[in-house]
């Protein structure tokens, strides 16, 4: 299990600052979505989380500063998932994901037996054991999406950071998706995922973490973050809720000026 604890944090990119006064502890077992307009700062709350870019105020996995953790102990306990990843290097699909057990392997050493019983469970879980002999640069935006989650899965670290994981995947993989990272997240694993499909969000998140202009302005139950004066406010738009049982649609139906 882990957690992150997030208290004051600020970054700025290029003297503008991008993420502002960002506290909130995220904690194993549920699903945790972060989401808000283009721009808002959610990929940049996600590299700060990570170390891979410079913030102040306080970030702590378990408790310990990430700046006095090395980037290998970071990558063991929570694997990233980036956003629209290009890939350079002809790899095979199998290649590339047991690339996510680098983080595991001493300088110089192979893959051991237990790394090939995750990469081998990775690319089940996402669904592209078919794909493993395939070049990973010839596949399609959502055969590449599914791959990239399964690198990201053969971490097996406790957490998981993704960046918009269903940009590219048609809707019965989308579902796919979101049923894995809840069952991650239920499964005792740390599960943090951004999101623009606000009806994806309602309908799989536990919890919702909405961020504009940098900040915080909404933390909790999808029902208690997604209300119609909050998406004119934040999105600006006016959207249709409607709510069947456990099951909440969101449709944007016309912006709001
Ligand atoms: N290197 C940089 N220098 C200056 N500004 C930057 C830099 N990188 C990103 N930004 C700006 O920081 C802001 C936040 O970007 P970020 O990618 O975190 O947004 P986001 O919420 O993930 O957006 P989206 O939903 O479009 O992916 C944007 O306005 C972006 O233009």
């Amino acid at each position: 299990m882990v957690t992150i604890a997030l208290d004051g944090v600020g970054v700025s990119l290029g003297r503008r600052p991008v993420v502002r006064d960002v506290s909130a502890v995220l904690t194993p077992g549920a699903l945790v979505g972060i989401i808000g307009p283009n721009g808002a700062g959610k990929s940049t709350l996600l590299r700060a989380m990570l170390g891979l870019i410079a913030s102040t105020g306080s970030i702590r996995i378990d408790d310990v500063p990430l700046s006095h953790m090395a980037r290998g102990a970071v990558a063991r306990k929570v694997a990233y998932l980036p956003q629209g990843q290009t890939l350079h290097w002809p790899l095979t699909v199998e290649r590339l994901v047991a690339l996510g057990r680098l983080p595991h392997l001493a300088p110089m050493s192979r893959l051991g037996d237990a790394d090939a019983v995750a990469v081998e469970r990775a690319l089940k879980r996402a669904g592209v054991a078919d794909l493993r002999e395939r070049i990973a640069t010839d596949l399609s935006g959502g055969e590449r999406a599914r791959v990239l989650l399964a690198r990201a899965l053969a971490v097996e670290a406790p957490g998981l950071l993704a960046d918009e994981p269903l940009a590219a995947l048609d809707p019965g993989h989308q579902i796919d998706v979101m049923e894995l990272l809840r069952a991650e997240a239920r499964g005792g694993s740390l599960v943090v995922t951004v999101l623009h499909d606000l009806t994806m969000a309602a309908r799989y998140c536990d919890r919702l973490v909405l961020i504009d202009a940098g900040t915080i302005v909404a933390d909790g139950t999808p029902r208690e973050v997604l209300t119609p004066e909050r998406l004119r406010a934040v999105y600006g738009i006016t959207a249709t809720i409607e709510r069947h049982g456990e099951t909440t649609m969101i449709v944007p139906t016309a912006r709001a000026y």
